[in-house]
């Protein structure tokens, strides 16, 4: 490949083709960065604040331009797109300010002539990737801390949207970041993978996307012992407990399902009811999604776009047509607006129930607008049940009793739970999985942590 080709994957159509950087060119780049690493360091809190400060200033003068780049090449409806640029910028905002706050600290020495001083520096210079789903969002939430700790910054976006990338990289210079010390680079996951872990240069790798690609890069870099956050995939469940409001349920469920049309790592996957309200809350969930509006995301009426390519498509139809096989019952939606010709492909917002534990999706991420409903009778199953997975990303529930609410809370093996709330996600909060889901948070005090190195000072005074 020596070509990145773009496409809007609403229509199909090309919107670039961009040359690919060669090894020897990533090599220079992540050269120049490990440089640039050297000075950038020595910079203030204080100046590397302003100009997170004038980064994001530009990218909201740029708002429109960069919400039509996102919908271009991610398909996302517009009004989400724009969305999605006011949370990333969010992330900047957030991390000019915690950029003044690397406190440090000192420790009582255990001889009256001593005194230690911790502190903590930035660590050096940070590989990131990330994928195609939050194009601007899953950037910034890496970028602006590491920028704000002092680290300089390379980043690799999916083949698929790399548009949005280039131009906050673009908006990075024009503020005033040094070319070095903010840069992206263009070339397939694997070459840069390989790359990445191999460079002793690049301390620090940074990664959202799918679990086996992160396993993978977690394997190759315990050469070098880098430092790794990793942001992995996911299977959320949704509990609905039998006293729950089931409008507001009903209302959340729809924001956390069909954003970015299923295609988000904290997705629900699966959605667990209580028997007792099982039927009428299907029938007010089918009422809703019907509502719903597939299609190209730039008319601003349509509120679920397009499947990313051919391979998420056919990896949804193919769950579908396992859950169908097994016995499930469509109670909405399993029908479908593509043309490979063309090369594009929606999904119909799709409810099933009478799922079974040994369905594919029961198991696997869908990435789609799919929800597959199955009933529990206690609490106690539905937690269970919940936590049978490898990921522990996202899990919801919904209860109107504090007590019950608290119970779920505590058995639930995930690392972000909303609690009648469909929309967990901040620049504020620690947002990270465990299990399989990943190591390390994004987003509030914590997110600045992996990009610092502790170092303390021990002196005979
Ligand atoms: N936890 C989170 O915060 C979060 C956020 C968004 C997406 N995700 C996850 O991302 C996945 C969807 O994205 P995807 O399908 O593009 O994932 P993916 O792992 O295939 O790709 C993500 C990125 O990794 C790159 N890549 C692929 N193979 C690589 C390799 N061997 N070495 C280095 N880089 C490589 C891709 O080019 C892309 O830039 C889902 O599993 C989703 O849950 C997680
Ligand atoms: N949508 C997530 C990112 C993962 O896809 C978020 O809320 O940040």
């Amino acid at each position: 490949m020596t070509n990145c080709i773009v496409k809007n994957p609403a229509t199909g159509a090309v919107l670039a083709e961009i040359p690919i950087d060669s090894v020897e060119a990533i090599k220079v780049k992540i050269a120049e960065g490990a440089e640039a690493f050297k000075s950038w360091k020595k910079t203030s809190a204080h100046e590397r604040a302003a100009l997170l400060m004038a980064w994001s200033a530009l990218i909201k003068k740029n708002r429109q331009q960069l919400g039509e780049l996102i919908t271009a090449e991610n398909g996302k409806p517009i009004k989400e797109a724009l969305g999605e640029v006011d949370y990333a910028v969010s992330y900047i905002d957030w991390y000019a300010e915690e950029a003044k706050r690397m406190y440090g600290r000192t420790i009582p020495a255990h001889v009256p002539n001593k005194r230690i001083i911790v502190t903590r520096e930035a660590i050096g210079l940070v590989g990131a990737i990330t994928p195609w789903n939050f194009p601007a969002a899953m950037m910034t939430r890496k970028a602006a801390p590491a920028l704000a700790a002092g680290c300089t910054f390379i980043v690799k976006p999916a083949e698929e949207t790399p548009l949005t990338t280039i131009r906050l990289i673009e908006l990075a210079h024009e503020a005033g970041f040094p070319t070095a010390v903010v840069q992206s680079i263009l070339a397939d996951g694997p070459t840069v993978g390989e790359i990445f872990t191999s460079s002793p240069e690049v301390r620090k790798i940074t990664f959202t996307g799918s679990t086996p690609v992160g396993k993978w890069l977690m394997e190759r870099s315990a050469q070098s012992v880098k430092h790794m956050t990793m942001e992995l995939g996911g299977h959320a469940p949704i509990i609905i407990a039998e006293d729950a409001d089931l409008d507001l349920a009903v209302e959340q469920t729809v924001i956390a399902k069909f954003r970015n049309a299923g295609q988000t790592c904290v997705s629900p996957n699966r959605l667990l009811v209580h028997a007792n309200i099982a039927d009428t809350f299907v029938e007010k969930l089918t009422k809703r999604v019907d509502l719903l509006r597939v299609g190209n995301g730039m008319d601003n009426h349509n509120e679920v776009g397009p499947i990313i390519n051919k391979k998420g498509f056919d990896k949804i139809v193919n769950q579908l047509n396992d859950a169908v096989e097994k016995g499930a019952k469509v109670v909405i939606g399993n029908e479908f607006d593509f043309d490979e010709g063309a090369d594009y492909y929606f999904v119909q917002p799709t409810i099933l129930t009478d799922v079974t534990a040994d369905m594919k999706m029961m198991q696997e991420e869908t990435f789609g607008p799919v929800i597959p409903i199955v009933t529990f009778t206690s609490i106690d199953e539905a937690i269970d049940v919940a936590n049978n997975t490898p990921y522990g990303l996202a899990a919801y529930f919904f209860t109107e009793s504090y007590k019950m609410g608290n119970y779920i809370a505590e058995g639930l093996h995930f690392g972000i739970l909303g609690w009648n709330d469909g929309a967990p996600s901040g620049a504020h909060v620690p947002f990270g999985g465990m299990k399989e889901s990943g190591i390390g948070r994004e987003g509030g005090s914590e997110g600045i942590e992996p990009y610092l190195e502790t170092k303390y000072l021990s002196m005979t005074i």
